[in-house]
């Protein structure tokens, strides 16, 4: 990069990116801007109405994600579907002729640097292979990526250190720009779902325009990938004009120290939002503890420190933060144990001794609550013909608990409402079939 980086040259890019995708709109309703946030952001250039849309992005880099479990797909069309190894032995999955066509420059890259070739699929190879494709980018999407905000630091660039084990030789130039691009993802990327959830890829994506909006945990903006993954942002609240349009990086279901922790460890900086300055999250409590000596609210006892300790609001017993970091170990881990077989299980946890330790509202309860959701209906025993009144009525309850929580949060119309308003519809219709066989 020669040019400064500045709003303008930003915008330059930017701009140009987006009319070589044929995504230029004609009165656009946002402009780069300084944010107060640090370096550059997305603004409101007129008053925006909630759920309109406010730019569309293609990623200029995808491809799979290095969580662990990553079913592998086609490198070519995303889908899991079947993918066999590529017949030119790269060691990447292919899923048909015509995906194969679509892989062809890739895959001569992976056989000039594996050196080394075989007849299956290298799943190491497919974890690690996304920031690889960068190689193949022409100048253009190469100077976008090089004007995107980056951050180093020894948890960035361990893909290229994995394929470097691998056997993989890089000359000096071109790892430097290789770890850039790891910076450049680990600082940008978004994560992007293809399929549905009993059948899905897991991919991550750098957007360059979707990259520019900053981070806010109250958002005013959202997000959703059509099939092409070509991503379309939307106001999920009115914005008006010169406001900061900002997406939350983080869930919305975690409490403050959860989001402080995964913002800090992955984008280094401090939210300072008004649900981060408010110790009780707009009265939610979603990180607070029951205290032990009397049943008051234990909290944080200081905003923005990761090392804070805890306090009662009520009687002020102390409480150190060790305990209370083993306390959400373990609670995790009874949560991850929960495979969805048995509900009752579940339900006995969530009323008994989880509601005794956490506030109604914490967000290991909701955590929960929400896998609850997605069991009852959906999965084998309980279907929506296998489950009983009891059953059906609790999903709609804790489905309208949820909704409130999102209020009370001050989170629009995000797409987890979405998501839990069309559950709840599905309670309400399957209520409505059982009264209408009562009456037949
Ligand atoms: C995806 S970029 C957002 C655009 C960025 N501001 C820029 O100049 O390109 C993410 C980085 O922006 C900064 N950032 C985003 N939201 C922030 C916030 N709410 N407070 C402080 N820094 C923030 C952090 O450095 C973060 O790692």
């Amino acid at each position: 990069m020669n040019e400064k980086r500045t709003v303008s040259t930003v915008s330059e890019v930017i701009n140009d990116f987006l009319k070589r995708k044929n995504l230029i709109q004609e009165e656009s309703p946002w402009a780069l801007g300084e944010s107060t946030h640090g370096g550059i952001g997305v603004f409101a250039t007129r008053d925006i109405e909630s759920g309109e849309e406010v730019f569309k992005d293609y990623p200029v880099i995808i491809g799979p994600r290095t969580t662990p479990n990553n079913p592998v797909f086609c490198m070519a069309c995303y889908r899991n579907t079947k993918p066999v190894p590529c017949l030119e032995n790269c060691g990447l999955p292919i899923c048909s002729a015509k995906c194969k066509e679509k892989h062809k420059a890739e895959c001569e890259l992976f056989k000039k640097k594996r050196g080394e070739v075989t007849n299956h699929i290298n799943e190491k190879l497919f974890k690690f292979s996304t920031p690889l494709r960068s190689l193949l980018l022409d100048e253009n999407d190469r100077k976008v990526v090089a004007y995107l905000k980056y951050h180093e630091g020894a948890i960035h660039g361990f893909e290229i250190d994995k394929l470097q084990k691998m056997g993989m030789k890089f000359e000096e130039p071109e790892e430097k720009y290789l770890r850039r691009v790891c910076c450049v993802m680990d600082a940008n990327a978004f994560e992007v779902i293809v399929g549905n959830e009993n059948n899905y890829s897991n991919l991550r994506g750098l957007y360059p325009l979707g990259s520019l909006l900053n981070h806010s945990c109250v958002p005013n903006m959202m997000h959703v990938f059509d099939k092409n993954q070509l991503m379309v942002a939307r106001a999920c609240m009115k914005i008006k004009k010169g406001e900061e349009l900002c997406h939350s990086y983080a869930r919305a279901i975690w409490g403050t120290p959860t989001r402080m922790y995964h913002l800090v460890r992955t984008k280094h900086f401090i939210c300072r939002c008004p649900r981060c300055c408010d110790p009780k999250e707009f009265g939610s409590y979603m990180s607070a503890f029951v205290c032990k000596n009397c049943n008051g609210n234990v909290i944080p006892k200081h905003l923005f420190n990761l090392k804070s300790d805890w306090i009662c609001e009520d009687c002020h017993v102390e409480v150190k933060r060790e305990e209370v970091a083993n306390l959400m170990l373990t609670l995790g881990s009874v949560l991850s144990s929960f495979d969805g077989e048995n509900i009752e299980v579940m339900l006995k946890f969530l009323s008994g001794k989880l509601r005794k330790l956490v506030t109604v509202n914490h967000e290991m309860v909701v955590e929960l609550k929400y896998k609850i959701v997605w069991i009852i209906g959906h999965q084998t025993q309980y279907k929506w013909n296998d489950i009983d009144d009891n059953l059906l009525n609790l999903k709609k309850s804790i489905c309208e608990e949820l909704l409130d929580l999102l209020r009370i949060l001050r989170l629009g119309e995000c797409k987890l409402k979405g998501l839990l308003l069309y559950e709840l519809y599905l309670c309400l219709k399957e209520g409505m079939r059982r009264d209408s066989l009562t009456l037949s």
